[in-house]
């Protein structure tokens, strides 16, 4: 495992019509900062504020952080237009919402890769992220996973999706389990970054850090987030313990010595220490130093 990960935790969503949070969002620190020109966007500001977006796009404060847009929909008649403006403007990552057919990836696909051609960008350095939000994308979501190389994760968008199967989200989040799963499962399978849901009630602390851990432990790389407030408290959930950073070193020295000796597979205070249990020892090591925490090996 590479020890520079890409930490993909946080992803800030900042209404695009906002422009102090255009001005601030940077200094919360998120993985990404995700800027917003569709639910947060009133019909008559949409032109405005994709204008707002490419400029901030271009400013300095915003080149050492990966920035994202969520554009509107390729069938209204935003969506061409947004992603135009957000290519050119240099956007790491494009995140088309309601996505429910390999056929809408396909085409925002084409469509960037046309506007690169046209601007002189790599052809395939702007990344594209589906948002899936109905049982339909749910559905489909293993063939939408991988089918283009442009596509680099999947997020779940719990709140248009829970409306889509007619129920709400409760505090359990048992109504996200199929979702959460497949999610997890298809982009593995792909090869790409999977993220969860907003939470958005913004003063539910424990709720968020419940919903967090689940997300963590069900194999996600992190969430989309609504408020700066909720980053701590995710970076919180994601970092290693001091336990389980010490853990996996024990567990990767007790195998470097075993490898060294021809053995294949040892024993540690009893448990069989072996190939997946040695790549999680390197991953939590490698998350570890990738969130600043110093780790002699
Ligand atoms: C929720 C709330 C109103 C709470 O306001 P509050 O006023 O209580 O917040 P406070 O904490 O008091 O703010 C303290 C300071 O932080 C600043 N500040 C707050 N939020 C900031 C932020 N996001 N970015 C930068 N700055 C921020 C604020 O300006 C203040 O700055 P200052 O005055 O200088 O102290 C506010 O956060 C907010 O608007 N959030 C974004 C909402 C949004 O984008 N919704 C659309 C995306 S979801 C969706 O569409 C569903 C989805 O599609 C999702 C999917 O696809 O995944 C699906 O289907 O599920
Ligand atoms: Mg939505």
């Amino acid at each position: 495992m590479s020890e520079s990960m890409q930490l993909r935790r946080s992803m800030l969503f900042v209404p695009g019509h906002n422009a102090a949070m255009l001005a601030t969002a940077h200094i919360y620190k998120p993985d990404t900062i995700m800027f917003d020109l569709e639910d947060s966007v009133a019909l008559r500001e949409k032109d405005t504020t994709r204008l707002m977006v490419f400029h901030a796009l271009q400013n300095p404060l915003y080149k050492d952080i990966e920035t994202t847009v969520r554009v509107n929909p390729l069938y209204t008649p935003y969506g061409h237009k947004d992603i135009e403006a957000v290519v050119r403007a240099g956007v790491d990552v494009v995140r088309l919402p309601m996505v429910s057919t390999v056929e809408q990836v396909l085409e925002g696909d084409r469509l960037i890769t046309e506007i690169e051609q046209s601007c002189g960008r790599v052809v395939g350095s702007t990344k594209l992220m589906a948002a899936i939000e109905s049982a339909a994308g749910i559905a489909n979501v293993f063939e939408i996973a991988k089918c283009c190389p442009r596509l680099m994760g999947i997020a779940l968008a719990a709140e248009d999706y829970v409306t889509d199967l007619k129920t709400t989200r409760s505090a359990s989040g048992e109504e996200l389990f199929l979702a959460r799963s497949r999610i997890v499962v298809a982009a593995r399978a792909a090869g790409i970054a999977c993220y969860d849901a907003v939470h958005s009630d913004v003063n539910d602390e424990e709720g968020f850090i419940t919903q967090a851990r689940l997300a963590k432990q069900m194999g996600f790389d992190g969430k989309s987030l609504v408020n700066p407030r909720q980053i701590d408290l995710l970076h919180g959930v994601y970092a290693p313990t001091e336990d389980e950073v010490d853990h996996a070193i024990t567990i990767v020295e007790a195998a470097t010595e075993a490898a060294n000796r021809g053995i294949g597979v040892v024993s540690l205070n009893g448990k069989m220490v072996d190939g997946p249990i040695i790549t999680r020892a390197e991953r939590t090591i490698a998350l570890a130093r990738a969130c600043g925490m110093k780790v002699e090996l």
